[in-house]
Formats: C-alpha cells, sequence, structure tokens
C-alpha cells in the first residue's frame, strides 16, 4: 500500500492495520518511488474502485489534517464536501468505465474538505494507477488558497476602481448592458445616472490632491449609502460618477433617486478641519423611454448631464432629443474656437465706463467678440460656457488678458491712458501662478499695472473666500485692481468683503432693468451704494439703457455706469474716434475722463 512511511503512528488503530499497511508498503514501493512519494509538494491520493482511500502521502495529510491511520480504508467521501459527495461517486464510477489522465487547471472550483470540517481550494490532476491487480486513480491535490485568493483580488481590481472600491467603468458597461436587456425583454424600467462634481479641480488646486481624494472617497461612501444594494455604483474617472438603477417604476421615480443623491452629496464635508460644500451635477437617461442599449443609455445620460451643469441649478436633468442638438453645436463649437485659436477671428471690444456727473470716460471694460468664417459672429454667452465646460477658457483667457495689454501698450503710445478692466473665468481665476503670469503678461507689453483691472463675479469670490482672498491680495501685490462683477446676485458676506483687496463693486444690471418702475430693485441699488460707500469701494452701475436710469443714478450718488445708454462695446478703432470725438465736443458731450498725454 502507496502508504507514508513517515506518518505517526495513531495509537487508536489496531496494530494489525498499520502492519498490514507497511507490509503492502514494502511490497509496492522501492526505496526511490518511496522517496519521491514522501518529497512530493502536492498531495497524493491513491483511490481505489470503490472509492476507498488506499495511498496518501506527507504532503496530503498536512493538508488535509488527517493522520494516515484516520484516512487510509475510509471512503474517499471524507475529504469531499457534503455537497458533491453523490455526484462524485458517479464521476469515478464514469472514471473507471473510461480510465483517463487529467492535468491540473482543468476544473476551477474544486474544494477539499479537511479533517477540522474547512474547506480548502485545490486543483485535481488525475493519473492512472495499479493497486492490488485492479485500477486505481492517482489524485495530485494542490492547495491553491493563495492562488484562488489572488485570483479574486486580480477580478477585484478589474472591475473596481483603487480609490473609492467602486465598480469601474468596464464593470458598469457590463451591468448596464444586462440592465438595458432585461428591461427591453420584461418592459420595466432601467435608469442610468451620470453624475459629476462641481468645481472639483477647485478643490484639488486649492488644497492638494490628497483633500480631494478624501472627497471623492466621501462622495462615494454618500451614493453607495443613499441607493439600494442592487444598485450599481461606478466611478468611470475624475470625478464622474454614475449609479445604475437596474429596475424603478418610471423614469420620474429615477429622478427622485437623484433628488436624494444631490441632496445627500449637498452636506457639508468635513476633511482634516476643513469644511467643504461639494455640489454635483446629475444627468438621467432611461431604458426604454430614452434608448434601447448600454451605449446610447452612456450618451444620452452624459447629454442630460451637460444640460444639467449648463442650467447650474443643482437639479438632475434628464435627456431629452433636444439635447443632441446642443451636443453637436458645443462639438461644432468647441472645434472652431480651437481653429480660432489658432487661426485668429477673435477680438476685444470694449465698453466704456463714465464719471455719471460729468460724462467723462474713467475706464473700458474689454469684452471677447469671436467671428468664424463658417459660423458667422457667435455672442459670448453661447461660447463662453462651451469654452468653460471644455477647458478651452484657459486658452482663451490667455489670449484675452494678451490682447487687452497689446492695445493698452497701443493707446499709451497714442497718449492715451485709460484703464482697462478684463474678466477673469472661474478657472482662469482658480490658476495656480496667477498674479505672476498677469506680472509677466504686464511686463512683456510695458504696461503699467495700475492700468489693468481685473473682473471677478462676486459669486467668484465667495465660493471660496479663503482662496479668493489669497489670489486677489497677490494680485493687489502686482499693482492691478480688482473690480466684484454682478454684484447682487452672489450673497455677499459683509464681514468677508471688507477683508477683499476690491476696489470697486459693478452692480448688476438686472438691478438697473427695471429702475426707475421698481422700488425693492431702488432699494437695493441704493443699498449697495451705501454699502461701497462705508467700506470705501468705488461702483460701476452696468446695463444703463435709458436715461431714466442714469438720472435715478445720478440721484443716488453713484459714481460711474456702463451701458448701452453712452456705447455698446466698441472695436479699439471705434472706440479712439469716440473719444476724440467727444473730447473734440468738448463741454457739450462732458469732459473726457481719460488722460491723454
Ligand atoms: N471670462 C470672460 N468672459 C467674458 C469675456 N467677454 C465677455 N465675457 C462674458 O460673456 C458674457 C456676455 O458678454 P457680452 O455679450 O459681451 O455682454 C456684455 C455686454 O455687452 C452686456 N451689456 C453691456 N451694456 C449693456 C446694456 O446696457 N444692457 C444689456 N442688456 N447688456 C449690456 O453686458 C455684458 C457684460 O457683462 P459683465 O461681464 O457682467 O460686465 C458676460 O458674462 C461677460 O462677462 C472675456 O473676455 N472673458
Amino acid at each position: 500500500m502507496p502508504a507514508s512511511a513517515n506518518s505517526a503512528h495513531d495509537p487508536g488503530i489496531p496494530a494489525f492495520l498499520i502492519e498490514q499497511a507497511e507490509h503492502a508498503l514494502q511490497q509496492e514501493f522501492g526505496p526511490l518511488e518511496r522517496a519521491v512519494f514522501d518529497a512530493a509538494p502536492d498531495g497524493i491520493l491513491v483511490v481505489d474502485r470503490q472509492g476507498i482511500i488506499v495511498g496518501a502521502n506527507p504532503a496530503l495529510l498536512r493538508l488535509t489534517g488527517y493522520t494516515e491511520a484516520s484516512l487510509l480504508e475510509r471512503p474517499l467521501d471524507i475529504l469531499l464536501p457534503e455537497s458533491a459527495r453523490g455526484s462524485h461517486g458517479r464521476r469515478l464510477q464514469q472514471f473507471f468505465a473510461h480510465p483517463h489522465e487529467r492535468p491540473m487547471g482543468r476544473i476551477d472550483d474544486l474544494t477539499l474538505r479537511r479533517a477540522d470540517g474547512c474547506l480548502v481550494p485545490v486543483d485535481i490532476a488525475l493519473g492512472l494507477g495499479t493497486w492490488r491487480d485492479g485500477p486505481c486513480v492517482v489524485a495530485f491535490v494542490r492547495d491553491v488558497t493563495e492562488t484562488r485568493r489572488l485570483t479574486e483580488r486580480l477580478r477585484h481590481l478589474a472591475a473596481h476602481d483603487v480609490l473609492t472600491g467602486l465598480a469601474n467603468r468596464g464593470h458598469l458597461m457590463l451591468q448596464l448592458r444586462e440592465a438595458a436587456a432585461a428591461a427591453v425583454r420584461h418592459g420595466h424600467t432601467a435608469a442610468l445616472l451620470l453624475l459629476d462634481l462641481d468645481d472639483f479641480k477647485g478643490i484639488n488646486d486649492t488644497h492638494g490632491h490628497p483633500v480631494g481624494d478624501r472627497v471623492l472617497q466621501q462622495v462615494a461612501q454618500r451614493l453607495r449609502e443613499t441607493v439600494r444594494t442592487d444598485d450599481v455604483v461606478a466611478r468611470l474617472g475624475g470625478d464622474e460618477f454614475a449609479v445604475l438603477l437596474p429596475r424603478v417604476d418610471s423614469p420620474p421615480d429615477a429622478l427622485r433617486v437623484a433628488d436624494k443623491l444631490l441632496l445627500a452629496l449637498g452636506r457639508p464635508m468635513h476633511i482634516d478641519g476643513l469644511q467643504l460644500a461639494v455640489g454635483g451635477s446629475i444627468g438621467v437617461a432611461c431604458c426604454p423611454q430614452d434608448a434601447r442599449d448600454a451605449d446610447a443609455l452612456m450618451r444620452d445620460a452624459d447629454l442630460a448631464l451637460y444640460a444639467a451643469k449648463a442650467d447650474g441649478r443643482q437639479q438632475p436633468a434628464r435627456y431629452a432629443p433636444a439635447l443632441s442638438h446642443a451636443m453637436d453645436e458645443r462639438a461644432r463649437l468647441t472645434d472652431r474656437l480651437q481653429h480660432a485659436l489658432r487661426y485668429g477671428g477673435l477680438a476685444l471690444h470694449y465698453q466704456p465706463q463714465v464719471d455719471v456727473r460729468n460724462g467723462a470716460v474713467v475706464g473700458v471694460e474689454a469684452l471677447l467678440r469671436w467671428t468664424d468664417p463658417e459660423l458667422g459672429a457667435i455672442p459670448p454667452a453661447r461660447f463662453i460656457p462651451v469654452a468653460e465646460a471644455t477647458g478651452l477658457i484657459l486658452p482663451l483667457g490667455d489670449w484675452v488678458l494678451h490682447e487687452a495689454c497689446r492695445q493698452l501698450r497701443a493707446w499709451v503710445d497714442q497718449g492715451l491712458h485709460l484703464r482697462v478692466a478684463v474678466n477673469l473665468s472661474p478657472q482662469q481665476f482658480r490658476q495656480p501662478g496667477l498674479a505672476a503670469q498677469v506680472r509677466d503678461v504686464l511686463q512683456g507689453h510695458g504696461v503699467a499695472p495700475a492700468l489693468l483691472e481685473l473682473e471677478i463675479t462676486e459669486s467668484q469670490a465667495m465660493t471660496d473666500p479663503t482662496q479668493a482672498r489669497r489670489t486677489l491680495t497677490a494680485l493687489a501685490d502686482e499693482g492691478v485692481t480688482i473690480a466684484l462683477d454682478d454684484f447682487g446676485t452672489g450673497h455677499s458676506s459683509l464681514a468677508v468683503l471688507k477683508q477683499l483687496p476690491v476696489q470697486r463693486l459693478k452692480i448688476d444690471r438686472t438691478f438697473l432693468q427695471h429702475i426707475p418702475e421698481d422700488t425693492t430693485d431702488g432699494v437695493l441699488v441704493r443699498g449697495v451704494l451705501a454699502l461701497a460707500r462705508t467700506l470705501r469701494r468705488d461702483v460701476v452701475a452696468e446695463g444703463v439703457e435709458n436715461p431714466a436710469q442714469l438720472d435715478f443714478l445720478r440721484r443716488c450718488r453713484c459714481p460711474a455706469y456702463q451701458g448701452w445708454l453712452f456705447a455698446p462695446a466698441l472695436p479699439p478703432e471705434a472706440l479712439a474716434a469716440r473719444l476724440s470725438g467727444e473730447a473734440a465736443g468738448g463741454a457739450a458731450a462732458g469732459a473726457m475722463g481719460c488722460h491723454s498725454a
């Protein structure tokens, strides 16, 4: 009998059995075979055609935890999980009916039951042998616990995002395909929700990537906690997440889930002593109502997400066919805008800012204009949001800064010393090293910093006041002035406002729109003016279109205004002509505030 020579004798085993085994061993094995059998790293198990164990090497005894004596002459069943016993008996009979060899790796879910009842994952190769003139099966048994663990780990890694532990894009797509097919087949609704964090880049830029990573982990946790266990939550990359609801009652239900997710996301996050407000936008597409397969659902949810972001009201948006046209437009504008940045088509126009008392031009606001050879003139309200969404706003903003400084220099050379205000987009404002960049551009064009004003919106300043204060202070240190645009729309905190190095508040044009009829707006404008006087800030009222509005501003002692009443944004030559005309007109047109050298 091929039993192990090294096994300790079990005191409970009758001596005659042990003697029998040792006798058989001497008969069957020469010394070389014995050494190989004992030293084999895999377990070796010999089973006769009745399913009785007739041999086991030391490696198998170690693997199973049995002693040799407690294993030999016992049915193979004791090494099998209970659920496998019946079928295994039949397989054994088939094996003996059609004996064959089987290498390792053919069956991947085999388990062995140890003496202590635990199941060990194993791989088994089969060979044929002869035992007492009959056939026997020789099983080579390998413990694959580590290999299986590693395989499982690799399988998990291939399907999940390392940072958040959520499903990854590949895994989501598999689930989405299944969910879409099931929804179409059974006539229920599946929904895909795509979520994008608002201004996550700002969090990374301001607080660093470790904080950004923690934000993503908390977002993942909140999403997971908000939906059911059957729903799939995935991170698609960066700050993009997806939630698949394989079964909802109707599309409005999917929108309700999206509302809940936005609510969960909106709760302040506390990370490393920081309190962060993290908002997001969600686009929703439903199967089969909006699309009938996974790829189309992805595309539609993405379009809806873009619409939600553009809307900016922290409300989920559902796909609608019209959004496809919007997407086409975005792609077209992006392409043409890149073309304009490379080959031309961009220009700055300048809208005068005027002293209310004497009509003198005290400065101008640079406003970007774009005329495309194929699309014609495109208003900023159409292309700036696209540039913001695609990141093109950074090269565009750079172009504007250079062009404004080039024009400033040209005017100075002509003896015209005009303050030029340039709009900074939120992404530009968050760029590290902005102050140094502005200094370089000013120096490059030989322009005095005092001639340049930078405008940021009130809400830009109030979103992250600490960062805003740091950046604005650095800019002010360079000698440029700062204006708060759209003032009155961004929920300013007085405490914050007091600390910002801002020279000018620009009253948003919506407050001027219904003046003088709307008394509430009138009160608000007076309020801003009183506040500005207290804080010693200058003011420009925007969007002045008629003499009644100007008259109101005069009565409120508003220092300056800007609007179509005086002039729209003009090309530089038209502005220069207008200014020299005004200067020549002298007292009738009001003294010019710009200084001619
Ligand atoms: N980041 C950058 N943003 C820019 C730049 N250039 C423009 N913009 C932003 O685009 C938005 C729309 O700009 P635009 O169409 O140029 O409109 C400006 C004025 O033309 C308009 N305006 C001026 N006077 C009146 C008026 O009497 N009535 C009225 N209804 N509109 C008027 O107001 C816009 C100026 O807005 P603001 O910047 O808030 O002062 C706009 O948000 C621009 O900021 C750029 O270079 N970079």
